[in-house]
């Protein structure tokens, strides 16, 4: 098994991605003896995370889904090149706060554009310049659990937070979640899930143990 060196989290809103990330961070310095890079996207570095509040911005009538798509690409073609690959090189280890797979459950599925032609944009934002090969996790978090669920923790936890995304229909958030599961069957070796319903200690312990898993 390879060790992942490049590890991303990934799940609907309200999944529980950063409270996890944070208690797990501590394990894997253990765990890899090296040090950890915690990242997110969209965002990661100056341009990304300025990319990030542009995408912010409530406009009327609303930014068209294709705009969404290159934007979200131009952050994260910046996030690889500026972030990503140079700390990889250094020898950290990268854990990402969402990558790829949200562009194809959100904009891919969410937004109906379809993952397969969301994915072929991305394939230039992700791809190693001096390789050539693309630049995705080893292994992906996917953590999982009914969408209405994860909408009334962020409703009814950080209502100062909320955002455009975040205000989007049931349906629409059905539809992400749907893709994400698509993605975890597809790609059953990167993608493991983890039922996010559980209590935060047991989702912990079940993260744990898929990450002991592949570095033993
Ligand atoms: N297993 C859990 N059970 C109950 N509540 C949880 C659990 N995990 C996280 N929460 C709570 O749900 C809320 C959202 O969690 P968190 O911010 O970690 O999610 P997230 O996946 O990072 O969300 P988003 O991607 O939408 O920002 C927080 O208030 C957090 O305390
Ligand atoms: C990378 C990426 C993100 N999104 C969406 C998903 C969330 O609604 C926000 C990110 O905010 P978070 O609460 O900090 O996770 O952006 C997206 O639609 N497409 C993407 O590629």
């Amino acid at each position: 098994m390879t060790k992942a060196n490049f590890i991303s989290f990934e799940g609907p809103e309200g999944a529980g991605k950063t409270t996890v990330i944070q208690s797990v961070l501590p394990e894997i310095e253990k765990l890899t003896q090296k040090p950890v890079l915690l990242t997110r996207e969209p965002g990661g570095n100056a341009m990304a995370e300025a990319i990030r509040n542009l995408l912010k911005v409530q406009t009327e009538p609303a930014i068209d889904s294709w705009t969404e798509v290159f934007l979200l690409a131009a952050s994260r073609r910046e996030h690889v090149i500026q972030t990503i690959l140079p700390a990889l090189k250094a020898g950290h280890v990268v854990v990402s706060d969402r990558y790829l797979d949200s562009s194809l459950a959100y904009q891919g599925g969410g937004r109906g554009l379809g993952l397969e032609k969301v994915q072929k944009i991305n394939d230039f934002a992700i791809m190693d310049p001096k390789t050539g090969q693309a630049v995705m996790p080893e292994l992906t978090i996917y953590l999982d659990l009914p969408v209405a669920e994860g909408l009334e923790r962020i409703f009814k936890n950080r209502t100062d937070k909320i955002d455009r995304l975040d205000q989007e229909s049931l349906a629409f958030h059905e539809k992400v979640r749907q893709s994400y599961l698509a993605l975890a069957e597809d790609n059953p070796k990167r993608i493991k899930r983890v039922d996010a319903t559980q209590s935060k200690e047991k989702v912990l312990e079940d993260v744990k143990a898929i990450i002991a898993k592949n570095w033993r």
